[in-house]
């Protein structure tokens, strides 16, 4: 029989990805005008949908957004997530909710694994901190997917973006001084999905293999793309300028994946080289 798969921020890059990846089976696409996830109400409507598995990836996901309007930031990120939590236990369903490399401090030099304790520097890696908090609490049968700067051959994310720049012949400036994970949001929803039929509950980071700053990955863009590389300038800590800051490292590895053999995330050049083959067409 199907499983009925309730999807938050369905119409978010992310939410739209998980829908196609789960339309073999019954899904329940929420989009903000659907159900406002701040408001408790919310509980009541999750609920009356009767979903067998929650997917939650709706989230204010701007880091200077949340900055610069932290009660939006807390309601959505960390309370909108405690009434799907709530909704979750109510039912005794599992809840698989979406978090960020952005919960760590960034002050190591080594990757994060899961059992490294989460210290965020800005205001929505706190808010996502929360909402991780509130889903462990309220539901215990939860999946906490940890991921980080994710990329697409549809929807807006930072392939798109600085494809559509350098195809415009746009100048893009970008950090090459904070380093992170990638991740293919085809491999993410795969692994996603494949963790969703087992009971092994818990928090996994899902990343892509290779570390990256936001300019390595950008000139990587223009080579495959065959575009010329000096459009895209590196920033440093000098002249890189935002509202919230951002760790300076926060490379992610599958450790718990590794674990259970679970981890056949490809090295991100290869699925970047897949997505923008699709990307083309
Ligand atoms: N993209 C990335 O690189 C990464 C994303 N993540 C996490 O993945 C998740 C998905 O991100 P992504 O798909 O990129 O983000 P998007 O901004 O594309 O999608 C988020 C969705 O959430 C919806 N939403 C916002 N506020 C509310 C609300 N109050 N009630 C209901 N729905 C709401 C938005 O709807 P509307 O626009 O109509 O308001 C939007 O459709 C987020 O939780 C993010 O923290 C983690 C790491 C990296
Ligand atoms: C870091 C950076 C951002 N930006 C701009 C580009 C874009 O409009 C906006 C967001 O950029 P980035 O996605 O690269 O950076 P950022 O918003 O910091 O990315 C994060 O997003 C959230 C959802 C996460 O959870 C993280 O994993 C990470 O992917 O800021 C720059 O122009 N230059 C830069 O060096």
């Amino acid at each position: 029989m199907k499983k009925r798969i309730l999807i938050t921020g369905a119409k978010g890059f992310l939410g739209q990805y998980f829908v196609k990846e789960f339309e073999d089976e019954e899904v329940i696409p929420i989009t903000h005008q659907d159900i406002n996830l701040e408001d408790k109400n919310a509980i009541e409507k999750i609920t009356s949908l009767k979903p067998d598995l929650v997917i939650h990836p709706a989230a204010i996901r701007s880091p200077d957004i949340c900055e610069e309007d932290p009660e939006k930031a807390w309601k959505v990120n960390a309370v909108g997530t405690k009434h799907v939590a709530i909704a979750c236990s109510l039912l005794d369903i599992p809840l698989i909710y979406i978090s960020t490399d952005y919960v760590f401090s960034g002050g190591k030099d080594t990757p994060y694994t899961e059992f490294y304790p989460p210290n965020p520097i800005n205001l929505y890696g706190k808010t996502k901190l929360y909402g991780e908090i509130f889903t462990k609490e309220f539901c215990k049968k939860h999946f906490i997917i940890r991921t980080s700067y994710v990329f697409g051959e549809y929807g807006n994310n930072a392939l798109t973006q600085i494809y559509n720049s350098l195809k415009e012949g746009k100048e893009i400036k970008l950090s090459n001084y904070h380093f992170a994970s990638c991740t293919y949001a085809k491999d993410l929803v795969r692994k996603v999905k494949e963790l969703s039929f087992t009971n092994l509950y818990g928090t996994y980071h899902i990343v892509n293999k290779g570390i990256i700053t936001r300019y390595d990955f950008a000139c990587k863009v223009a080579e495959i793309a065959g575009f010329s590389k000096e459009k895209v300038i590196p920033l440093n800590s000098e002249t890189f300028k935002a509202p919230a800051k951002r760790p300076l490292y926060s490379v992610l590895r599958n450790y718990m994946l590794e674990i259970y053999n679970m981890d056949d995330l490809p090295y991100y050049e290869e699925s970047l080289r897949k997505a923008m083959r699709l990307f083309k067409k």
